[in-house]
């Protein structure tokens, strides 16, 4: 009888993992190769699981397409690995079990990781090298993207007519990553043509059985479950898994309850559980009607959008001159007195927001959320936080914007930040999880109020974002490639690295005047020469005009006078600024706040005389 006539009348056992069992082994490299370098192990992990009763047995190929073998060197032996899967699960199985060819999920949360091109590539080569040497049916698991799951189950489709078994994972019941609800899902799979639909991996049976209280019986498909034995624990520099087996047997009668009919295991699972499971269900009859208790809710975050005390800058920068200023939190905590006073300074000057870096040039600060908070609550003044990938990961970056979302403060600039290397830490790591592109998107989602993982977080954010720009770059046009990414990735408007001709400043006008998203130009007054020569020749993405370098020069023993020459070259870059762009973002040099204040009330002064004009001029007409 076939794999799918079976299934009409009776539950299948399937196995468990195989890639966890072979770690807590002590094998630490490509689980997938030892298809080929350790046939006779494999073998043996397959009988195992055939004697605890396993029916149904997958190949040792989870990994085995060529972006996953890529990082051990092995993207040109896809066809060997995955043959000789196969053969050693035939040998194992003999005529005791069906085998599946198993291909595992590639996306996780960061989706755009990997196109939708390069994966059909990925899954049509695994996809032909298992066919070729004749699986039962085809198992597609862990599959946290339902677009990687639709497409792949697609081509499968079309491909074959043996029984295809298609696995979502879930990050919580209910709801896909993307929140597509998982009935929803399961429907589309149905339609795609998979025979059996289920969830596997991630979560484990107390979860996942809340998963499927969830799950409506399939009209035309059969429902699976592949739990993982428990959370993982990390002990001695080793993961390790605790799920007992009886822990197993005990929660197996949920499982047909809830209209399973092919269960088996996943991560941290071994041979005892499978046997616990088979136990109590090995020829069970499964059960054809079910009434679902809990379906699962729509979105239930809060539709309001939070009331910001101020609009969002973009909004202000589309209306009128505006200028805000960088004044970084110290690097000295006896330095916050300095940084206060500059704070009030610059709000008599009549700034709309004080924008604190985050460890720039990754050289440690006080944390910019603090001081932020600070300027907000005691002078009443907006903080723009810069919020970099390199020191956070994932989970680090959502704490971190949830924290200022309950602080109250909504104005953010997104950028993947000045590498580690660069600073004052030696030897501390980047994280970068995420680049500037994605963390914006990130952002965007917790708009939605949607975790990165597409859990719901019950309010939405109100997130301002900005993103980075450098213009100092000898052709424009690949930099404004990337301003028109970051506006599709979600990117409210933009601040610039500073500027320091007029050219450029025209060239910037020119090469981005189509763009939808204002921009804030950078403007640094030089304190010296050598100030002017450290940032020319030693800061990535800043690059000054020779002749006002040479104005600098000039001044070299001059230390008040080149003060005011680095004002003066700053107040005619920003008259030529006022004429092409409505933002002007000065940056603090060595919290010297003084010269930024006059600066900023410069602008002002600037703004409101060509307000004056434009007024004068249309009272004329
Ligand atoms: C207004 C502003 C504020 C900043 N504040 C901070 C801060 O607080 N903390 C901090 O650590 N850093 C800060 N930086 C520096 C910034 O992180 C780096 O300059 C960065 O390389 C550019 O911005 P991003 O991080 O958004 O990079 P992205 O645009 O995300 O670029 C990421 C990577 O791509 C490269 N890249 C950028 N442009 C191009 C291009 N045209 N072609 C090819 N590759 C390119 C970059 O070198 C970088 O490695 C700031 C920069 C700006 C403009
Ligand atoms: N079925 C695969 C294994 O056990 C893994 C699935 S989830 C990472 O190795
Ligand atoms: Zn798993």
């Amino acid at each position: 009888m076939s794999f799918l006539e079976k299934l009409k009348n009776q539950i299948l056992i399937a196995d468990g993992a195989m890639g966890t069992l072979l770690y807590s082994y002590g094998t630490d490299s490509c689980f997938e190769e030892l298809n080929l370098s350790h046939p006779e192990q494999i073998q043996h992990i397959h009988k195992a699981y055939i004697e605890a009763g396993a029916d149904v047995i997958q190949t040792n190929t989870y990994a085995a397409n060529y972006l996953k073998l890529g990082r051990y060197g092995l993207e040109d032996s896809v066809k060997e690995i995955n043959s000789a899967a196969v053969r050693n699960a035939k040998l194992a199985a003999g005529n005791d079990a069906f085998v599946l060819g198993t291909f595992g999920g590639n996306r996780g949360i960061k989706t755009n990781s990997i196109t939708i091109e390069e994966l059909k590539r990925s899954f049509r080569e695994q996809l032909y090298c298992l066919l070729l040497e004749g699986v039962d049916g085809l198992l597609l698991e862990t599959f946290y993207d339902l677009e990687e799951l639709e497409t792949v189950l697609t081509i499968a489709r079309k491909e074959t007519k043996l029984p295809i078994i298609a696995q979502i994972s879930l990050q919580e019941p209910g709801f896909l990553q993307d929140r597509t609800p998982v009935n929803d899902a399961i429907k589309r799979l149905e339609g795609l043509g998979a025979d059996v639909i289920g969830l596997n991996c991630r979560l484990g049976p107390h979860h996942m059985l809340l998963a499927l209280e969830q799950i409506e019986l399939p009209a035309h498909a059969f429902l699976s479950a592949y739990p993982n034995a428990s959370l993982p624990a990390y002990t001695d520099g080793k993961f390790h898994y605790e799920g007992d087996a009886e822990y197993f047997r005990k929660s197996a009668q949920a499982f047909r309850k809830e209209g399973v009919r092919l269960l088996g295991g996943c991560c941290g699972t071994t041979p005892e559980h499978i046997k616990a499971f088979a136990s109590e269900l090995k020829n069970a009859v499964p059960i054809v009607e079910k009434v679902v208790k809990l379906k699962p809710e729509k979105i239930t975050v809060e539709d309001r959008t939070p009331v910001r005390e101020n609009p969002p800058l973009e909004k202000i920068v589309k209306e009128r001159p505006s200028v805000i200023v960088e004044l970084d939190p110290p690097r000295k905590l006896d330095s916050t007195t300095k940084f206060f006073e500059g704070a009030k300074a610059l709000k008599e000057a009549g700034i709309d927001a004080i924008t604190l870096a985050d460890n720039s040039l990754a050289t440690v600060r006080i944390a910019n959320e603090a001081l932020g908070y600070r300027v907000k609550t005691e002078l009443g003044m907006r903080p723009l936080i810069h919020l970099a990938c390199r020191d956070r990961n994932i989970i680090g970056l959502q704490s971190h914007l949830m924290g200022l979302h309950t602080l109250g403060m909504n104005d953010v600039l997104a950028i993947t930040g000045d590498p580690a290397r660069v600073g004052d830490f030696p030897g501390a790591s980047s994280v970068y999880d995420v680049s500037s592109f994605e963390l914006i998107q990130m952002i965007k989602q917790l708009n939605e109020g949607l975790s990165f993982s597409g859990k719901d977080l019950g309010q939405k954010t109100d997130f301002s974002i900005a993103a980075a720009f450098n213009p100092n770059v000898r052709t424009l046009e690949k930099a404004v490639k990337r301003l028109e990414k970051k506006i599709e990735y979600g990117a409210d408007y933009f601040i610039t690295q500073p500027v320091f001709s007029e050219e450029k400043l025209i060239e910037v006008y020119e090469n981005t005047k189509h763009l939808s998203a204002p921009i804030y130009i950078g403007l640094m007054p030089l304190t010296s020469s050598k100030n002017a020569e450290f940032l020319h020749n030693e800061v990535p993405g800043i690059k000054i005009a020779d002749s006002i370098r040479d104005r600098m020069a000039r001044l070299n023993d001059q230390p008040q006078q080149a003060v005011r020459e680095g004002i003066a070259i700053t107040k005619s870059l920003i008259d030529t600024a006022l004429d092409l762009f409505n933002g002007i973002y000065l940056i603090t040099p060595f919290l010297r706040y003084e010269i930024t204040a006059e600066l900023a009330a410069y602008t002002n002064q600037r703004a409101n005389e060509i307000r004056g004009n434009i007024y004068v001029e249309s009272t004329i007409h």
